[in-house]
């Protein structure tokens, strides 16, 4: 059986009224998502979620929906889908408290229902950036990673396991995204600077009036 997750009402209404723009940031991991989202930050001023990071965060906050997530993550499987949703929203409301013009939601969505739920609920995604890399790149960048990040999941076990749920949950979102004409493919093998100038040229076109 699955398990149970605590939920809570969350009042959206702020969020919609704010109508700013968002972008999904998608790739494998390892893919240099959070590596581009910190330099759009300081280039734009977006607000960067990770939720990744969010997950890490609610993991060490002690809570009990925290304590379900950590044998999930290091299995290298997806966690449920309304707990990522509840989190990204709470930390979305906080933002547009503080006056953000705008959001990149990082590591999300990760399956197809994910982006149907959240732009059903929330707002339909701008642009959808996906950073396409070879698996062997993802795994020697991880591997690299590693030996700072103290990530539980980053070891070659779980990044095995996390790289077949890319390709069986994940890659299906790229072809979604493709066929409703939001999806922006960018090589992700190059050097830092040289995929960030792709990533300009990009949100420059749609990013004039932020
Ligand atoms: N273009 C790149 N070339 C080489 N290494 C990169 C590149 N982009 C990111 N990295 C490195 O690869 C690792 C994963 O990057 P990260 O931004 O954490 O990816 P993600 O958030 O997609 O998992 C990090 O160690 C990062 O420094
Ligand atoms: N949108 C999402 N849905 C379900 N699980 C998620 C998720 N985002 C993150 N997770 C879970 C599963 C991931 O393997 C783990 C780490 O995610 P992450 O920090 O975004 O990894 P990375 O930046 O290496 O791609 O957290
Ligand atoms: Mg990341």
């Amino acid at each position: 059986m699955a398990p149970t997750v605590e939920r809570k009402k969350i009042d959206l209404a702020p969020l919609k009224a704010a109508n700013v723009p968002i972008f999904f940031i998608v790739g494998g991991p390892g893919s240099g998502k959070g590596t581009q989202c910190d330099k759009i930050v300081a280039k734009y001023g977006l607000t960067h979620l990770s939720s990744g990071d969010l997950l890490r965060d609610e993991v060490k906050s002690g809570s009990p929906r925290g304590a379900q997530l950590t044998a999930i993550m290091e299995s290298g499987a997806l966690v449920p889908l309304e707990v990522v949703l509840d989190l990204v929203k709470e930390a979305m409301l906080i933002a547009i408290e503080k006056g953000s013009k705008g959001f990149l939601i990082d590591g999300y969505p990760r399956e197809v229902a994910q982006g149907q739920q959240f732009e059903s609920e929330i707002q339909e995604a701008k642009l959808v950036l996906f950073f396409d890399v070879a698996e062997e790149t993802l795994v020697k960048r991880l591997l690299g990673r590693a030996e700072t990040s103290g990530r539980a999941d980053d070891n070659i076990d779980t990044i095995k396991k996390r790289l077949h749920t890319f390709v069986t949950s994940t890659a299906p979102v790229v072809d979604y995204y493709e066929s409703k004409g939001k999806l922006v493919r960018i090589n992700a093998e190059g050097s830092v600077d040289d995929i960030f100038g792709v990533v300009v040229a990009n949100l420059d076109k749609v990013t004039s009036k932020i």
